[in-house]
């Protein structure tokens, strides 16, 4: 777990607490969750790979989160690539392999969407134009990872929460991310902004989903690991909303 948390702290400045505060059971399964999250990212992400090596990489670990999820299968599907990929994506298996196994597979289930999604994104090029598309993308990449984070505060112990205003939740914060790092995507050539979008509208987008986030936490139980988990992101994006006009 040490090296799991190592590995999360390089990655993030919003997760890295949130996660390794977490009770134990808890704690193994989202930094599964997100270690096995980043690890599929930074292929998709990859400067080098070409789009067609990005497609097999990522439906082959789906092809391994949905069989028995051997680390050997990993080993064999990330072995021949044409540069080198990065460490964090490199130890799939061990990130997998963190998962509580009464828990495992519903968390397999949703890396093994992502990254078979990611995948054909690769492949033919994510084109935003309107606000579905936008839409469509907030909950691919952010959405489906609070679909999976309710389910884990179930299991953990019995958390109700509101799965439509936990999509509002994700999405707001893929949304936030969107507003801010404009010039940082556009630098490695992909724009998430829909067609003559201004900062006014991508922040009014952003807001609307952020009041939903805003109904999930206070659904949650007061001062629970939900809560705590879900309220410091939360507080952060609202920030970063509220410092605009922004790019
Ligand atoms: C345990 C787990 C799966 C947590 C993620 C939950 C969640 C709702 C993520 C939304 C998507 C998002 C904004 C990811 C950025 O993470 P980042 O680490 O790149 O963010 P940072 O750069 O702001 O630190």
């Amino acid at each position: 777990m040490l090296e799991a948390h190592r590995a999360i702290r390089k990655y993030s400045t919003t997760w890295y607490v949130p996660v390794t505060t977490m009770p134990a059971g808890l704690n193994e399964a989202l930094s599964s969750a997100y270690l096995l999250m980043r690890a599929i990212d930074e292929i998709e992400d990859h400067p080098e790979l070409l789009p067609k090596e990005k497609d097999v990489l990522l439906c082959g670990i789906s092809s391994v989160l949905q069989e028995r999820c051997r680390p050997e299968d990993f080993k064999a599907v990330l072995a021949d690539t044409s540069v080198p990929l990065p460490e964090v994506s490199l130890r799939i298996g061990e990130w997998a392999a963190l998962a509580p196994p009464q828990i495992a597979p519903r968390i397999r289930e949703t890396f093994a969407t992502m990254a078979e999604r990611m995948g054909g994104w690769a492949l033919h090029g994510w084109h935003i134009h309107t606000e579905r598309d936008l839409d469509r993308y907030t909950y691919a990449v952010a959405g489906t990872l609070v679909l999976l984070l309710s389910d884990l505060w179930s299991w953990y112990d019995g958390t109700r929460s509101d799965r439509t205003l936990g999509v509002g939740y994700g999405r707001a914060l893929q949304a936030v991310n969107i507003y801010q790092d404009k010039g940082e995507d556009l630098g490695r050539g992909v724009d998430f902004w829909p067609d003559g979008w201004d900062a006014a509208r991508l922040r009014g987008y952003a807001m609307r989903e952020l009041r939903r986030a805003d109904r999930y936490l206070a659904q949650l139980p007061a001062h629970g690991p939900a809560f705590r988990f879900c309220s410091r992101p939360l507080a952060a994006a609202w920030r970063t909303v509220r410092a605009g006009p922004g790019p």
